[in-house]
């Protein structure tokens, strides 16, 4: 992380989420949340799988639709306007899989980030006009301090399909760069990185917020970086907003311990009534086999079919026995 990128201009805004409520079709994904991501600030969502947290920022960058609320950035109100609109606001995000093209160079790639910041027409770039060329050159410029800045200036011209996965993150992080933004949003900015992947990965969201005074909002699950890189956590919680505020009040919050708490106790609820209705299905195939044998005894019959399916049965029923008890065994090793 070197270099002498500086932004165009920090965020003195702050982020105004109210009362947004998301439906789907029956299913109230957010139902009235607020926050407030103050400027210069690192903000994390944090909350069960299903909590709402991608509905959350689909909503902050335009992808979903608000059924009712507002978000404001700037005095602007957001809900009803397109994500194009919203990214030229300053409101940058990254997604949980990256979203650039692998066979496109990291430069290249930086340069599609620079793209709504463009002024050149169309015509004046194809005919290379002089102003079109300084602009490109401005531009060029740009990527290369934004790649320093991330770690990437070694890597320019490698196709970004070549590189490892946490660096790949890494220039998705320099992609929303590219974009000037006052606001990042960062979706599971570590998900599937190893320990020193995620050690980088915060050092530059911390350097993002402090040498660069952009404000960052974040959804992670992993919670200890949550605890040492976030300001303030929002947890969501059912599409509810259940706790707010340092992240050390927040781990000690009864009602995040038990939200957390209820979904490992749902998780192994869920695994239990598998295991139940395995067991359940395996009794079905026993009393099916016995039901056969009885209604074959019944007819006189004694020839091979009544056999076969006497057999077929049992052997299935004793196959589901037998698998219950590897799985069973699995599961305890
Ligand atoms: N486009 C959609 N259509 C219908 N339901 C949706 C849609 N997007 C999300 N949901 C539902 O909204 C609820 C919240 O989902 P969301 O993905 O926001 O949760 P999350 O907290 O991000 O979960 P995870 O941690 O698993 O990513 C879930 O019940 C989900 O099934």
């Amino acid at each position: 992380m070197t270099g002498t990128y500086q932004p165009a201009g920090t965020g003195v805004s702050p982020l105004e989420v109210r009362e947004v409520t998301v439906r789907f079709a029956g299913l109230t994904a957010l139902d009235a949340v607020s926050l407030t991501v103050e400027p210069g600030t690192v903000h994390a969502i944090i909350g069960p799988n299903g909590a709402g947290k991608s509905t959350c920022f689909n909503v902050l960058s335009g992808v979903y639709t608000a059924s009712s609320g507002s978000v404001r950035f700037g005095g602007v109100e957001l809900t009803t306007l397109p994500a194009h609109k919203i990214a030229a606001l300053g409101i940058a995000r990254t997604f949980q899989n990256i979203a650039l093209s692998a066979r496109l160079s990291v430069r290249d790639n930086l340069l599609l980030g620079r793209h709504r910041l463009t002024r050149a027409g169309f015509v004046a770039a194809g005919l290379r006009l002089p102003s079109a060329r300084r602009e490109a050159a401005r531009h060029l410029a740009r990527v290369e301090e934004i790649a320093a800045f991330v770690g990437l200036a070694g890597r320019l011209a490698t196709p970004v399909g070549l590189l490892p996965y946490g660096v790949q993150k890494r220039v998705e992080l320099a992609r929303a760069l590219c974009m000037e933004p006052r606001l990042l949003l960062l979706d599971e900015p570590v998900a599937g990185m190893n320990g020193g992947e995620r050690a980088e990965m915060a050092g530059l969201i911390v350097a993002i917020k402090e040498s660069l005074g952009i404000s960052v909002l974040l959804v992670e699950h992993d919670m200890g970086m949550v605890m040492r890189l976030a300001d303030t956590v929002t947890v969501l919680d059912f599409g509810r907003r259940i706790a707010g505020g340092p992240p050390e009040e927040v781990q000690r919050d009864p009602a995040v311990i038990r939200a957390y708490l209820g979904a490992a106790t749902e998780e192994a609820a869920t695994e239990d009534r598998a295991a139940e209705h395995k067991a359940t299905e395996h009794e079905a195939a026993e009393d099916r086999a016995t039901e056969d044998r009885a209604a074959a005894m019944a007819a006189g019959e004694t020839g091979q079919a009544g056999q076969a399916g006497q057999t077929g049965q049992a052997r299935q029923a004793r196959e589901a026995g037998e698998q219950d008890a590897a799985a069973a065994a699995g599961g305890q090793a």
